[in-house]
């Protein structure tokens, strides 16, 4: 390292104590000096005056150095030393005309990022560096442009409604209307009008005609969450819907015709709902033109991090406090918690350990009660402790053909993937397939 620092080296070091590796930026965006720990992090040591988009390896432009240096924004920096990627940060020294220069914090590495070295992707408002998620968005992408029925299967909280956006977004009905109904949501004589509509006088309280979601969505996309859920009497009426393409309001006579494409979401196995009399065959087949699966955050760790990093970006923006670092106690127990509730309940931890943690550091101590409770597991126990399973996903032996294809399919047929995707052995997955004759004898 043959910078001149402007500050002698014990400040910078003292610097370095306080608030991690960072460099010291002049106004004319070059660098003139760096703490101890710095040049190890970039992964080579460098000439003072090095411009800063070339030592952080990023852009010049909007998206790039302006976003760091003008906004105050987060980025994500791939140094051209070769160091791993990481979070950069920068404090303006002066303002105006009166800038002497910047301070540029470097984060830390995204967990899970530089292993496998996937790039992050953002699909319709959901993030993701996992391969199995890009290869969905793939699919949302081909799915979108034809008229399929699609039956997203996912957790709470995987973003199954984003997807569902996503299908209405690129499809060729964007410029209809997206409507969403919770089938889990409502009792199943308000279901079946709140679907259908209904006429003046149908029941008490109907006041007036009300058309209903099928209707409203009339040349767009219906979205029927949680539709494992619909009471059995109520799914005859909707496949009827769903074939004949009219609705009947209730107490109504006469069938209006509706031009609606549907996705619908559940978080169960409806293969298995079928097998145990709960939903009809006719109407899974109906839906379930097109299967798609939305792993849970524990299926793709890699992603809990930086979402969570992204999730505090956002809150920064709202409000006063920044976080430049998570502790590494508070990564720790973040990165082995099981996410019943998923990236929703992630989104929801980080704004609690925002509002109730202060300072640059996010420590263990801020995040929600359950955390404290939980204790990470060593290293040993870590390595050899399988991924749990999905609260509700069947034995292996249980998984339906159905599902095992569409999850391969969306593996791109790598099936090391498709086993990590579904929580089960790679050596499992070929055995199912064996038995479903899907997988040669060897
Ligand atoms: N990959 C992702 N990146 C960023 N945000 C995400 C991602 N996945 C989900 N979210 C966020 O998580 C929340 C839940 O998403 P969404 O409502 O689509 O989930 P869901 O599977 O439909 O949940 P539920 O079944 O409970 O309705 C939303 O705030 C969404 O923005």
């Amino acid at each position: 390292m043959t910078l001149s620092p402007p500050l002698p080296s014990l400040e910078l070091a003292a610097l370095e104590t306080l608030a991690g590796p960072l460099l010291l930026v002049d106004a004319w965006r070059r660098v003139t000096a760096a703490t101890p720990e710095a040049p190890t992090r970039l992964g080579a040591s460098f000439q003072p005056g090095r411009p800063l988009t070339e030592v952080l390896g990023i852009s010049e432009g909007p998206e790039g150095i302006e976003a760091l240096l003008l906004q105050g924004r987060a980025l994500e920096a791939t140094p051209a030393g070769g160091g791993t990627g990481m979070r950069v940060r920068a404090v303006a020294l002066g303002e105006g005309r009166q800038r002497r220069g910047w301070v540029v914090l470097l984060g830390d590495e995204p967990e899970g990022s530089s292993s496998e070295g996937d790039a992050a992707e953002t699909f319709h408002g959901m993030w993701t560096r996992e391969p199995g998620m890009k290869h969905l968005f793939r699919l949302v992408e081909k799915v979108a442009r034809t008229e399929s029925s699609v039956l997203v299967r996912g957790e709470s909280g995987t973003g199954k409604e984003l997807v569902a956006n996503a299908l209405h977004a690129i499809s060729p009905r964007r410029k209809g209307p997206f409507r969403a109904i919770n089938c889990a949501a409502l009792p199943p004589s308000l279901l079946e009008s709140e679907l259908f509509g209904h006429v003046r006088g149908a029941f008490t309280g109907a006041v007036r005609d009300s058309p209903g979601h099928f209707r409203l969505a009339d040349g767009g996309t219906l979205f029927l969450d949680e539709v494992g859920e619909i009471p059995l009497e109520l799914q005859g009426k909707l496949l009827r819907v769903l074939e004949t393409r009219t609705v009947i309001p209730v107490g109504g006579r006469a069938s209006v015709p509706v031009d609606v494409r549907i996705v619908a979401a559940t978080h169960r196995a409806l293969r298995r709902e079928v097998e145990e009399g709960r939903f009809r065959a006719d109407l899974m087949y109906r839906l379930r033109v097109v299967p798609l699966f939305l792993p849970s955050l524990r299926e793709r760790r890699g992603d809990i991090l930086p979402l969570a990093r992204r999730f505090l970006g956002q809150l920064e923006r709202q409000g006063s406090r920044h976080v430049e670092r998570i502790s590494p106690g508070a990564q720790r127990l973040l990165q082995h918690h099981d996410w019943p509730g998923n990236v929703r309940e992630l989104r929801n931890v980080m704004e609690y350990a925002f509002v109730i943690g202060e300072g640059p550091v996010l420590h263990e101590a801020d995040l929600p009660p359950e955390f404290s409770e939980s204790r990470p597991p060593s290293l040993a126990t870590r390595t050899a402790r399988p991924a749990p399973l999905p609260v509700d996903r069947p034995p292996a032996e249980e998984l339906d053909p159905a599902t095992l294809r569409a999850v391969l399919e969306q593996a791109g047929g790598n099936r090391t993937q498709a086993a990590r995707l579904l929580g089960i052995s790679r050596v499992t997955l070929w055995r199912r397939l064996r038995a479903l004759g899907d997988e040669p004898v060897r």
